[in-house]
Formats: C-alpha cells, structure tokens, sequence
C-alpha cells in the first residue's frame, strides 16, 4: 500500500474538499473513529484527551465530544488559547461543551487513558517548553496512550523524533499511513497503527502519484516467480555466486543456499581454485566452478545462461574482488552486490557507478548495511540527521543507477526512477552472523528467474523477513533458508496457486 508524506496527505485532503466534502466532515470522521479506538482501548475510568492548536487538536475535540455521548468521562487539556484555534479545529472547539483543563502537568493525574492529539503532520520544528513537558510526563506516567494520526513529536515524513515523542499504545491515522510510521524511530514510538477511512477516495491517489510503499506482497506479488507446470530448471535461470578465498568460504555457500532456496533453477559457486575442495564437499546441490581472476569470471559469465551474479559475503576488500565486480557488470548479468564488493570501492564510487551506469543491462541491486553505506555515500551516513533514510536511500539509487537496499530493521529499498518501499517486517533476532549473505543470495536467485531488480529486492527483503518470523528467536542464518519453503507456500496462497 501507498505510503504518504505530511504533503502528499495535505493534498489528498485538499483534493478531497476540492471535490465536494468539506474539511470539518473530515474531521468528524477522524474524531469519531478515534473515539471508537479509544473505546476500544480504555478500561473503565477517565479518558484524558490532550489537543493541540491544529487540526490535530480538531480530531482530539471531536473525538472528546463523541466519548462524552458514548458515555465516557472525558478531561480536556488544550495547547494554547481557545480562541485562538483556526478553521476547523475552531468549529471542533465550539462543540466541545465541557471546560478546558491548565496545560500543565499536574493536570494529567491517573485516567484511563490519554489520547494524544497534540501535534500531528503539521508538527514542523522540534517541541520545547509545555510541549515537551507534558510529552515526557506522559511517557512516564504510565497511562496507555492513543495517538492521534501520529504520536506527537514524531516527523511523518521521517519518522525522526523532534525533540521528544509521545510512545503510544496505538496510532489512529487516516486514509494511508504516512512515511513517518513506517521509517525508525516513528514506528517504535506508533505501538499498533489502525488505519481507517475518514471519506477520503482513493482516486485522489493518481493525481498525487505516491512513489513511497511497504514492502508487503501488495506491492509485487504480480512479480514474484512461479515456476510454469510446463517448465524446466533451466527456465528458472542459473545463479551464480562469488566465493571468497579458502578462510572464508562459508558466507559464498549461505548465499548460494539463499538462491536455490528462492528458486533459481541452477546455482553454481564461482571458487578459487584452493577452496574448491573445501565448497564442493560442503555443497550437493550447488555446483562448483574454479574461478581465480576477473578475467576467468568474466570468461564465465560470456555463458549468457549465467544470468544472474552475487558477489560480496566473504569476497575479501581489494583489488581482485573490484575486478570481479567489474567484470560482471561488463558481462551483462543481473548483479547483487553485498558487503566486500561494496568496501572495495570505498574512496572510489564513481568507478562503481560508471561500470553500473554502462551495463548492458541495468538489472543492478546494492545491500549496503549502514557501516558499508558510507564508504559509496559519504555525505549521506545514518550519522547526518539532515535526511530520512528513505531520502539517502533515494539519492543513492539515483546517483549509482542501481537499485539500493538499505539494510536495517526498516529496511529501505529504492530504485533509480524514485520508487521506494519500506519493510516492517523484520524480527530483531533477523540480525545475526551471515544473514545478510542470505539475503544476496535470496536476491540473486530473483533475479535469476527474471524478477526486475527493484521488485527482487523487494520480495528478497520481505521474503528473508518471514522466514526469519517464521524460524523464531534463536535463529541463525542457517534457519532462514530452511523455513523459505513455508514463506513460498505463504505467498502461493495469496496468489491462488495451488501445491
Ligand atoms: N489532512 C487531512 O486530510 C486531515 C487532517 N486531519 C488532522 O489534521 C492534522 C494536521 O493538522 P494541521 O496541519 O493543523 O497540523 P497539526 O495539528 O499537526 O499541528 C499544527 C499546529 O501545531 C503548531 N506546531 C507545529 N509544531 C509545533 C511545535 N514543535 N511546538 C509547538 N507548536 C507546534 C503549528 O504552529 C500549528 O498551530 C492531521 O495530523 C490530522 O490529525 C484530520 O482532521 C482529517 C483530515
Ligand atoms: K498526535
């Protein structure tokens, strides 16, 4: 599903009022489906509404003035003057008939619940004083906490905290949910997100032309590769994957695993000669090929049946891996590179970027991490506030021409074109030793069966995400590519073909 920014919202509403609703209607909807969360949510007791001085506030009042009609106590506290509030947060304000609690924080006491409708997408500088105040009070009061479109404090567009956040137990947003609930912190700080329809068509979505998603099977599931009853393996392509020299073999053969398991139809691992003994008694499936210098690679990949070429876990920083990674993007397969293929370009990047931009054929995906990221992006580490990750992740894809996957537990994928998609679903125990080696290699065997590199990328994330789910805590890389089975048989179900 679309993703949107605080903009893009803003003119999903002002196309909506364009055609014929008004702002306050809108608003009612919002208020009221708060109301019925917040319903949902509280136990018996007071419910302690805190409003802002916009439209986020409006929602808020509306929502106080419907829990009062369902039967709830309800306690107001406003940011700012009464008669100060604008538009349709003034006409929320006129129908809130009960008294309006000091901003303080004394005035939070024990209710049942707090509905947050402080600052919402408008918010646009980092809260200081009151705010900040009755914010961090919040926090540690303890009281469950209903946000309203975003837990204040919260960037929409980035997901970064300005100044302090509210963390709530649930988030009520409308229409789409926007970047900021997605990208970290902003998820952290959201609890469950309800979405709900507020009257808002989706029609209103072509105009504005969102080119932000999640990464769920909505997004691609017309792309992911099903092999034809009336296929062979050699229709699923035939990955190839770059080992390193014979110390460190094993993140070649986790990747290699990684491809077959995705599906390619044939995985050969590209070893030196003096590590072959070592992969070809570790692999039966997987084939091995004795492969040394780039050139020996790039004689391989002139076999146009190789089609797609993972390098990078385990490959070694230096020289001889920049030359096999230029030799396979001379070659003209679909390429994945990870971990050393990226660090041997630190300082260099536009040799990467040249070779990325004049192959023949553009199916290119990066898996930076965030310590590997800057050694391509040097301006754009995870240590420059000034950017999202969605917004370095763009860049980086437009400036190096490939796709560009940044790992993480919101894992970003970007493409060249602007196309971005934000993953959610990555357990914490998905970080462990190697399992970025089995993600290249789930990402190459994709791109193997000629899945489209933003669209690999993409269900490469998701699908490496779900397995790690479906393996549980206490996984290890090893796990991942044995519980793929279950995730394939996930997706199939969703498609309607039967196994
Ligand atoms: N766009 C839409 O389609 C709809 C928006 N609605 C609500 O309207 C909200 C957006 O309303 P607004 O644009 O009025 O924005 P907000 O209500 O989020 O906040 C804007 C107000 O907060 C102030 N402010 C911003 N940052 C501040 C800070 N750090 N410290 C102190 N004051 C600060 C601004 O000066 C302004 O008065 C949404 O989040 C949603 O809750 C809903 O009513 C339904 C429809
Ligand atoms: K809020």
């Amino acid at each position: 599903m679309e993703l949107l920014t605080p903009a893009e919202m803003d003119r999903a509403d002002l196309l909506t009022i364009a055609g014929g609703s008004s702002g306050f209607a809108l608003m009612l909807h919002a208020g009221r489906h708060v109301a019925q969360a917040a319903m949902e949510l509280a136990e018996p007791g007071p419910i302690l509404v805190i409003a802002g001085p916009g439209n986020n506030g409006g929602d808020g009042l509306i929502a106080a003035t419907e829990l009062v009609a369902l039967g709830r106590t309800v306690h107001v506290m406003l940011l700012g003057e009464r008669d100060a509030l604008k538009g349709d947060a003034a006409m929320a304000a006129r129908e809130w008939k009960g008294p309006l609690l000091p901003f303080l924080t004394q005035s939070i006491g024990s209710p049942a619940l707090i509905v947050d409708a402080l600052f919402g997408s408008g918010l646009n500088r980092p809260v200081k004083d009151q705010a900040l105040e009755i914010i961090e009070a919040v926090n540690h009061s303890g009281v469950p906490v209903l946000a309203v479109d975003l837990p204040s404090g919260i960037n929409g567009a980035t997901g970064a905290v300005m100044g302090a956040a509210i963390r709530a137990r649930e988030t009520v947003t409308f229409f789409r949910r926007k970047i900021g609930h997605l990208l970290l912190p902003g998820r952290l700080h959201c609890g469950k997100v309800r979405l709900v329809d507020i009257g808002i068509e989706p029609a209103v979505l072509d105009e504005i032309r969102p080119q932000a998603f999640e990464n769920d099977p909505d997004l691609w599931l017309p792309d992911f590769p099903v092999p034809r009853a009336d296929g062979h393996k050699y229709g699923r392509g035939h990955a190839v994957v770059v080992s390193g020299e014979l110390s460190q073999t094993g993140a070649a053969r986790l990747a290699a695993r990684g491809a077959l398991r995705a599906g390619a139809g044939l995985v050969t691992v590209a070893s030196p000669r003096d590590a072959l003994a070592v992969n070809a008694a570790a692999l039966t499936a997987v084939m091995v090929r004795p492969v040394d210098t780039a050139d020996e690679l790039g004689a391989m990949l002139a076999d146009r049946r190789f089609n797609a070429v993972g390098i990078g876990p385990g490959a070694g920083i230096g020289e001889a891996t920049q030359g096999k990674v230029l030799a396979a993007l001379a070659a003209g397969p679909a390429v994945v590179l990870d971990a050393d293929a990226l660090t041997s370009f630190a300082g260099q990047p536009e040799a990467l970027f040249e070779a990325i931009k004049s192959t023949s054929n553009p199916q290119v995906v990066l898996t930076p991490h965030e310590g590997e990221f800057p050694r391509l992006f040097s301006d754009m580490s995870n240590k420059n506030p000034l950017r999202s990750k969605l917004e370095r992740v763009r860049v980086a894809a437009q400036r190096s021409g490939a796709v560009v996957l940044l790992k993480g537990a919101d894992t970003v994928v970007a493409a060249p074109d602007g196309r971005a998609a934000i993953a959610c679903n990555a357990p914490p125990w998905l970080a462990t030793a190697g399992s970025g080696d089995v993600l290249t290699g789930i990402i190459a065997g994709l791109l193997a069966q000629r899945v489209p590199a933003f669209e690999a990328a993409c269900i490469g994330v998701w699908m490496h995400g779900e397995a790690a789910c479906e393996a549980g805590p206490g996984l290890i890389a090893e796990d991942l590519t044995e519980t793929l089975p279950a995730v394939h048989r996930r997706v199939y179900d969703e498609l309607g073909v039967e196994y």
